[in-house]
């Protein structure tokens, strides 16, 4: 169990990727945006958009075992991206930074942007909005459901 949560609405998602946007601008104009699927796609969509990029890759990067975190496993390349130069790579965030040591291995030239960092990962990333702790874990909207909750009196 994780010591905090840091709850994430669409509607908050969609303020910190249009913020982390805007911080991208003056890093730009990039080529084209890589997707770190699945938690990147979304604001990947959001930051493409904002920075009126078209062209849209993606990476898809295994990390788990059944359960149980393991190696990671990269089970999708961005053929278009080449070596990352003038590309820019987006994920939803950094936790320990395993996702990110790979997809740095294979895209050394790109910019690497995430909604969302944990100090672990911190040094594996160029942009980023917002900070938790490390014992944090961030809950995002597609993740989870609003569900009822007893009155304050009754707990
Ligand atoms: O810095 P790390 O410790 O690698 O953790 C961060 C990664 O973990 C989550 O993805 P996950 O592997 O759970 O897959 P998903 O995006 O498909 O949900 C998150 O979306 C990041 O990509
Ligand atoms: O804090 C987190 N939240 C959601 N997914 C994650 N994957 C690694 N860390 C996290
Ligand atoms: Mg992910």
């Amino acid at each position: 169990m994780a010591a905090k949560y840091f709850t994430v609405t669409w509607d908050q998602l969609h303020r910190d990727a249009r913020a982390l946007a805007w911080r991208l601008l003056e890093r730009g104009p990039f080529t084209g945006v890589v997707a770190i699927t699945r938690g990147g796609l979304i604001p990947a969509a959001v930051i493409a958009r904002e920075l009126e990029c078209r062209v849209v890759e993606t990476i898809s990067i295994v990390t788990y075992d059944e359960e149980e975190r393991g190696a990671p496993k990269v089970v999708k390349t961005p053929v278009a991206a080449g070596d990352g130069k003038g590309w820019l790579v987006i994920d939803d965030l950094v936790d320990t930074g395993t996702t990110l040591r790979v997809v740095r291995a294979l895209l050394p030239g790109a910019h690497v942007a995430t909604v969302y960092a944990k100090p672990a990962g911190k040094p594996l990333v160029d942009t980023f909005i917002t900070e938790v702790s490390q014992e944090t874990w961030i809950l995002f909207p597609w993740d989870t459901e609003p569900q009822f909750i007893a009155p304050i009196a009754r707990l």
